[in-house]
């Protein structure tokens, strides 16, 4: 029942270990700026943070990180969940593990090991991808890296994996790109079968949408029902809760980051909900999830 989710909630992951109910992005936050940003997503009350090779921040991430643990002794680092993706360049098995490490690397002085790694995206060949996978579950079995899933694979990159005869570890987690504008109800249902929970990137649209008029307006009438101002980028995370989805909101803006955490405690409506049940497919970012291999 989302009405009764907190920032702190946590959900169940298909191998047992559990993950917070929203998460932090860091995409595009500047490595200088990464390790502030993260303390302070964590001081508000985020345990999530979404960082990933590609970004150039992992090692700033988990100083961030290491920063908030150290000023507040009573939350144990078993308390923050910490991500990071394998890039497409590193597909296959012999060049994952050596991703593996380098990310490995980046945090270990810091929080020691890696919540969840995900493959970032299905670029590249099912050889690729499938020697990639093994290298992700090596890395489970000695125990630094916790959790693996994927990240914008579309069904037929799901059921690739799932009908491997390697697989020991499933995804726990596949990571795509989710709005009012792109609600991808195929990947969501299918995931929903297979026990892998989803999370919903560029879930503020980049910003993109933040003054669409029907979404300004569902706003006012949500702020009208709760008594309080809930902004349009509150509506969207909200919505996201709603769906049952991860959201991972980004913000460099220090002064952002209460709002996007205050999504909890007042009601969404169904009138809301109506109005957001769109049947669009508006990539805003970048689709993987149509990927074919080459022939
Ligand atoms: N696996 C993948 O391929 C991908 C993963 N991701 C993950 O998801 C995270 C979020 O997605 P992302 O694409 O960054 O986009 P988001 O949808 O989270 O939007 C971020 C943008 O919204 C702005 N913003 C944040 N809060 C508000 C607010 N309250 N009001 C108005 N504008 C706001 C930010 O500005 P500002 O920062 O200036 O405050 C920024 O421009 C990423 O950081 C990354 O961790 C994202 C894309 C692809
Ligand atoms: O966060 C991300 N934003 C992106 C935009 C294009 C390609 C990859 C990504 C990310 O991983």
């Amino acid at each position: 029942m989302t009405s009764k989710l907190t920032a702190q909630s946590l959900r169940k992951l298909s191998n047992g270990v559990s993950i917070p109910a929203i998460g932090f992005g860091v995409y595009q936050t500047p490595a200088g700026e990464a390790l502030s940003i993260v303390s302070e997503a964590l001081k508000a009350g985020y345990r999530l943070i979404d960082s990933a090779a590609i970004y150039g921040n992992e090692e700033e991430a988990g100083e961030g990180i290491a920063k908030f643990l150290k000023a507040n002794p009573s939350v144990h680092r078993s308390e923050v969940y910490y991500t990071t993706k394998i890039w497409n360049d590193d597909h296959g098995y012999e060049a994952t593990k050596a991703a593996i490490q380098k990310s490995l690397q980046k945090v270990e002085k810091s929080i020691g090991y890696i919540d969840l790694i995900l493959v970032h995206s299905p670029i590249s060949d099912k050889e690729k991808r499938l020697g990639t996978w093994k290298a992700l579950q090596e890395a489970v079995a000695l125990g630094s890296v916790k959790s693996i899933g994927v990240s914008n694979y579309g069904v037929k990159h799901l059921e690739e994996l799932l009908a491997w005869d390697g697989l020991v570890n499933k995804p726990v987690i596949n990571q795509i790109e989710l709005h009012p504008w792109l609600p991808r109800k195929d990947i969501t249902s299918f995931a929903a079968k297979h026990d892998i929970l989803i999370e919903a990137y560029s879930p503020l649209t980049q910003g993109k949408k933040i003054n669409d008029p029907e979404l300004v307006q569902v706003s006012a009438e949500l702020s009208k029902n709760a008594g309080k101002t809930i902004s349009p980028a509150q509506t969207l995370i909200r919505w996201s809760l709603e769906q049952g989805f991860i959201p991972l909101p980004k913000t460099a803006t220090v002064s952002r980051i209460p709002e996007n955490l205050d999504v909890f405690g007042w009601e969404f409506t169904d009138e809301a909900r109506k109005t957001l049940d769109k049947d669009s497919y508006e990539v805003l970012t970048w689709d993987p999830t149509v990927y074919e291999d080459p022939k």
